[in-house]
């Protein structure tokens, strides 16, 4: 049986309708990865052959002024979850952020390459990398700009502002891959099923900005909304964020055969599915 670890989240009620009775689901209340207890408890008692943890705090900006709570989360919640996974022979399988890099290499990211986050989020997520090594049968899979249709994201975000505005500003000096997470839940099978081990990054194919993701979003849904151009600094968020932080997936791709869509048929899919739900 393969437990999905914040099964209520985005990313976790994709997996757990790809996985169907392969799959069982816990969240909160019935765990808390924060307390050691709590999940020695559930797992001894389900005794998984694999855990996905999809289970994080994920307010990037939140994370600037509730560091406690990012590092107990996305950092010592992981070494439990290695600690009692090690303990009861089962895989653990972390997701992890784009955020881990601080955007300067200027092409994609390869599974390798050095982690120098710029906000909290990115620095509790990278002590959930390191924590993750506890269990040696592990799988860490990266990923970023995720969106899905159980959880708040940008898509959903710019549709609402769409609705009530005709012109928005969004960022366009930030580079990256917009993800749908029944992708990305497709490509998490698609490495536990060949038992892959170590780092692996996972997103949708080609690369925008936000701006640009935004303008293909009202392209998409047939929304008449201008959208301008302002850079990162002018918005002067809490966290920074990396400018450019494209994944380098081609790993996945030999290792699996998986090869994730492109951003954008992935996008329109996403909206179709979502008019019929
Ligand atoms: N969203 C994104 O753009 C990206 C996300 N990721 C990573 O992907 C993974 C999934 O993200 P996503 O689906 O967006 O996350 P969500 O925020 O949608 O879901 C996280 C789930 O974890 C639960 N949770 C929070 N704290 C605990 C805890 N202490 N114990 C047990 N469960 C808890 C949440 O419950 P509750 O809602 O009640 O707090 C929620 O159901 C995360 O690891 C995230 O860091 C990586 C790159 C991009
Ligand atoms: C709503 C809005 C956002 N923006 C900008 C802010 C930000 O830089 C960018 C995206 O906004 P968000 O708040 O959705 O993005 P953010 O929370 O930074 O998204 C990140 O989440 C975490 C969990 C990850 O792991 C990352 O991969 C990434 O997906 O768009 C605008 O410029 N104008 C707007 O009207």
């Amino acid at each position: 049986m393969i437990l999905v670890v914040g099964a209520n989240g985005m990313l976790g009620q994709d997996l757990m309708g790809l996985l169907g009775e392969r799959g069982r689901g816990v969240d909160l209340p019935d765990i808390d990865i924060t307390d050691m207890v709590s999940v020695q408890q559930v797992l001894t008692a389900l005794k998984p052959k694999v855990v996905i943890n999809c289970a994080a705090y994920t307010d990037v900006d939140g994370c600037e002024s509730n560091t406690e709570t990012a590092m107990q989360v996305n950092g010592e919640g992981v070494a439990f979850l290695a600690l009692v996974t090690r303990e009861i022979g089962a895989k653990l399988v972390q997701v992890s952020t784009d955020y881990v890099f601080d955007g300067s290499k200027g092409s994609p990211y390869r599974e390798d390459d050095l982690q120098q986050p710029l906000n909290i989020y990115g620095e509790s997520k990278l002590a959930g990398e390191l924590n993750v090594d506890i269990n040696p049968d592990n799988l860490l899979v990266r990923t970023q700009w995720l969106y899905g249709l159980h959880g708040k994201n940008f898509v959903e975000t710019m549709l609402k502002l769409g609705q009530e505005k005709s012109v928005l500003t969004v960022v366009d000096d930030q580079i990256g891959s917009p993800t749908w997470t029944m992708d990305l839940a497709r490509g998490i099978i698609a490495l536990v099923d060949k038992d892959c081990r170590g780092t692996y990054h996972c997103a949708n194919s080609g690369h925008t900005s936000w701006n640009g993701f935004a303008k293909a979003i009202f392209d998409e849904a047939g929304l008449p909304v201008q959208v301008l151009p302002m850079t990162t600094e002018q918005l002067n968020r809490p966290a920074r964020r990396p400018l450019y932080s494209t994944l380098d997936c081609s790993k996945l791709v030999a290792d699996t055969g998986f090869e994730p869509q492109a951003w954008r048929e992935a996008l329109k899919q996403y909206l179709n599915l979502r008019k019929e739900a």
